[in-house]
């Protein structure tokens, strides 16, 4: 028998406000990969989504993504599952103004228009607020402008953990790599 999830990120009038980070990076910072070879950024990934993110005001993050051949799930159309990769990371990118370490725990989204090969979607997320270690954001991505119409919507909660997390369940990281972790969020 296959459960169905037992949670919603439909986020609760009862928030505790985002805070940006005194040291997040300013508007306007592209941000680094987190992972040279995650699927979602890292520029070594062979067939990743090679996204490029960038800081905005409060605790916002946008970000781009070009639909190739590669992602697509019918002819000419790009894969649900692969617009959901866009969009997780860029609700993830909030880890970089809020500067604590989360990984995704639900990620619902909606699909509104079908994203054609060589449509470049314009994503953007905001975190809209906290519940203990449960962060709730919400993000959407639109066709071609950042004005263009949009084509998916999200809301996601995303969990605090601490870099164990990444050490005990993950493969094994060079302590430099495990600094950047601590540093770096
Ligand atoms: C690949 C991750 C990289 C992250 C890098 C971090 C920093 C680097 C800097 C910047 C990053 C920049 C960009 C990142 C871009 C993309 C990110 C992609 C992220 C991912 O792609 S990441 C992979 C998919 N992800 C998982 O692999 C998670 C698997 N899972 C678990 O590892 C556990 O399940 C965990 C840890 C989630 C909880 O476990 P736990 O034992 O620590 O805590 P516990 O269960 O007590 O939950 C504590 C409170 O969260 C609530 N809660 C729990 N689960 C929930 C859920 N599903 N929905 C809603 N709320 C949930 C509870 O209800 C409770 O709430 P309360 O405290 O209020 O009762």
């Amino acid at each position: 028998m296959i459960e169905p999830p037992v949670r919603s990120a439909a986020h609760r009038a009862d928030l505790d406000p985002p805070e940006r980070h005194p040291e997040a990076p300013a508007p306007g910072t592209v941000l680094p990969s987190h992972y040279a070879d995650c699927v979602g950024c890292g520029p070594n990934h062979p067939t990743g989504l090679r996204m490029v993110t960038t800081a905005g005001p409060d605790v916002t993050v946008t970000g781009t993504f070009t639909v190739t051949a590669a992602h697509q799930g019918a002819p000419g159309l790009a894969h649900g599952g692969v617009l959901a990769t866009a969009l997780d990371e860029v609700l993830g990118g909030l880890s970089w103004l809020l500067r604590k370490p989360m990984v995704t725990g639900r990620l619902e989204t909606d699909y509104i228009r079908p994203v054609p090969v060589g449509t470049t979607l314009a994503l953007a997320a905001r975190c809209v607020g906290f519940s203990g270690r449960r962060m709730y954001a919400k993000g959407q991505g639109r066709l071609d402008t950042p004005d263009g119409p949009i084509a998916i919507r999200a809301a996601a909660v995303f969990v605090v953990v601490g870099v164990e997390h990444f050490t005990e369940h993950g493969a094994d990281m060079t302590a430099e790599q495990v600094h950047d972790y601590e540093v770096n969020p």
